[in-house]
């Protein structure tokens, strides 16, 4: 949005000509941005107080501008809400959940598949493009709203890619192999995923140890594959919560309001009863973290509602409740 920012960036001089303070070149609300994290993420409430903290030195604007505005390691298990914490940041300061850039780290497992990352070297095919996998507008956002990039599945790169990522997190700036041209992420905000030591963890009783214990085990091993001059360029080691029986109420709410605003666009509204509720939260597998209990919405209440939808076109709403063991929408 060149004219808005052309805007903000005039109203700035202005005052810093009268001899006030330079407001903030972000127009993001911290706490807008955590009060709809907080609205959809449910038992990561640690991370989430480190995601308040890293905005509002973000938005305040202290942070050196000579690297990136922050960097993240979030680490923990499967379908825990690390990615979404990124999409929601993402739908937050770009209104869009898919504003950012995501580099799937399993795709660069083998050492040549660094060329991948920063383009081909000069001389190779590919090299006059400069094609990488990096996505440069998602990754260098704009005057008034910083980029977002993940780096998913760190753990799964090759050590060579791993080493090409230590000038980005340090300077914020990534050098192409064809030499022409870098790509700048001084104005980024950058996250990394592993599930790293979550298995581990999990084999050493994840229910029955306690949280100490569990990022013990996960930092022990975080240490084992990563070099210290990368783990020492990163602000925030994250560790996240696996997603016990306790909180499935919690997620059965964020996961029926989606269903529910589904409905709602085609004019339909949907009542999940107490019992239908237990029925589907019944023999959750924590393991598999909240993606189990969406695929159950998907493959046992929205089958069944469906049904009701295609045979009564005509009626709004509906009820889902449980008869001989089975759940029923009528
Ligand atoms: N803590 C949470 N609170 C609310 N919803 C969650 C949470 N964790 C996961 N979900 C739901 O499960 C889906 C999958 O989670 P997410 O993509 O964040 O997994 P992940 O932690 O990144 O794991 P993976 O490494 O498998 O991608 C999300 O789209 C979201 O709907």
């Amino acid at each position: 949005m060149p004219f808005a920012n052309q805007v903000i960036e005039h109203n700035r001089e202005q005052l810093a000509r009268a001899g006030g303070p330079l407001p903030s070149r972000f127009t993001f609300e911290p706490e807008q941005a955590m009060a709809l994290l907080r609205s959809r993420i449910v038992g990561q409430d640690a991370v989430l107080d480190e995601m308040a903290a890293m905005l509002r030195v973000v938005k305040a604007g202290i942070g050196d501008g000579e690297r990136p505005l922050a960097v993240n390691l979030f680490m923990g298990p499967t379908g825990v809400g690390k990615t979404e914490i990124v999409r929601l940041l993402a739908q937050a300061i770009h209104g869009r959940a898919d504003a950012f850039c995501r580099i799937d780290m399993n795709t660069l497992a083998q050492e040549h598949y660094a060329a991948a990352l920063t383009g081909a070297p000069p001389g190779y095919v590919g090299s006059k493009e400069g094609a990488t996998l990096f996505d440069v507008e998602a990754i260098q956002g704009s005057f008034s709203r910083p980029g977002i990039v993940l780096f998913d599945e760190l753990e799964k790169a090759s050590r060579e890619v791993v080493r090409s990522l230590l000038n980005v997190l340090d300077s914020g700036r990534l050098t192409l192999s064809a030499g022409n041209r870098s790509i700048d992420f001084r104005n980024s905000l950058i996250f990394m995923t592993s599930n790293i030591g979550a298995l581990q963890a999990w084999n050493s009783g994840w229910g029955r140890c306690w949280p100490g214990a569990r990022r013990a085990i996960m930092r022990r091993a975080l240490h084992r594959h990563f070099e210290p001059e990368f783990l020492n360029r990163i602000d925030r080691i994250l560790a996240f919560q696996a997603l016990d029986a306790s909180r499935l109420g919690a997620l059965l709410d964020i996961e029926l309001a989606k269903l529910d605003q589904r409905l709602a666009r085609q004019g339909r509204s949907l009542h999940v009863d107490d019992e239908a509720r237990r029925l589907l939260c019944a023999a959750h597998d924590a393991r598999f973290g909240a993606r189990d209990l969406a695929r159950r919405l998907r493959t046992r209440l929205e089958p069944v509602l469906a049904e009701g939808l295609l045979a009564q076109p005509q009626r709004t709403h509906w009820r889902a409740g449980v008869r001989d063991g089975r759940l029923v929408v009528e």
